[in-house]
């Protein structure tokens, strides 16, 4: 079975979010990714509300820090009870393997599930140009995320956020045992918006990815519950 459609839930206040979620029926089990913009604007009650409601949440503030700073907070989200959260793979082994250290200490301590730890390779709005260019990376985007997902497994990490292009490469190269999430969703004749290695719901389920994670073709759409629900069977359906 395929992993969930994780609803991105990118809006500034707890008014904005709850638009949205109200409009899903109770009972629609979800997993929604709470992102800087809400955490920074509402705090840790937010997701605590989530949860609350029985969503599993997705928490992605992508740290990256000295490996004590990172493995500190990451006690801190390790006791919320959340299912996901994210490092930045540039932030090499032991910060990862810190980040993981943390997580484990502080869902321990709190008695909940110790979350999985997914690290950020090449964000999904990076161009092969600007790979080259601007971070001077010697490597193509495949090689590149391909060297920062081992380098992530190697670490401790559950798994790698990264765009669905990759998945392939990265199943063959990395292995089946690893969890592939990846942005950059759109469906077909959508707008790219900021992102630049894009693919549809069904492609991403042909590259081999483990879920997917969507927001402004679901948030911002008119009607977000149809939106989501043409996306997840479009998701779940494919070959
Ligand atoms: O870590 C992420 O979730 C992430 C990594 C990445 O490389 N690209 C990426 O788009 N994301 C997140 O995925 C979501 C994508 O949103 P939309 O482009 O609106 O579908 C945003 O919340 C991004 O922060």
């Amino acid at each position: 079975m395929r992993g969930p459609l994780i609803v991105s839930l990118d809006v500034a206040n707890r008014e904005g979010l709850f638009k949205i979620i109200n409009k899903f029926p109770t009972g629609e089990e979800m997993t929604v990714k709470i992102g800087m913009e809400l955490f920074y604007g509402e705090g840790p009650e937010i997701v605590r509300s989530l949860l609350n409601k029985g969503f599993k949440v997705f928490l992605d503030l992508k740290l990256q820090d000295i490996p004590n700073t990172v493995k500190m907070g990451m006690m801190q989200i390790g006791r919320m009870g959340v299912t996901y959260t994210t490092v930045h793979a540039l932030g090499g082994s032991e910060m990862i393997a810190a980040a993981k250290e943390g997580l484990e200490l502080g869902s321990e301590e709190a008695g909940v599930p110790t979350p999985k730890l997914l690290a950020v390779t090449e964000l999904t709005s990076i161009t092969e140009d600007a790979l080259k260019n601007e971070q001077n990376c010697r490597l193509d985007m495949v090689d590149q995320v391909v060297s920062l997902a081992k380098l992530a497994k190697k670490s401790g990490a559950d798994g790698v956020i990264t765009s669905p292009l990759e998945v392939s490469s990265l199943k063959k190269q990395v292995g089946d045992d690893f969890l592939y999430v990846t942005p950059g969703i759109r469906p077909a004749n959508f707008p790219k918006d900021d992102q630049s290695r894009t693919a549809t719901p069904k492609q991403a389920a042909e590259y081999g990815s483990s879920a997917l994670v969507v927001g402004r073709p679901i948030i911002r759409s008119n009607d977000p519950v149809a939106a989501y629900h043409k996306m997840l069977e479009e998701w779940n359906y494919a070959n």
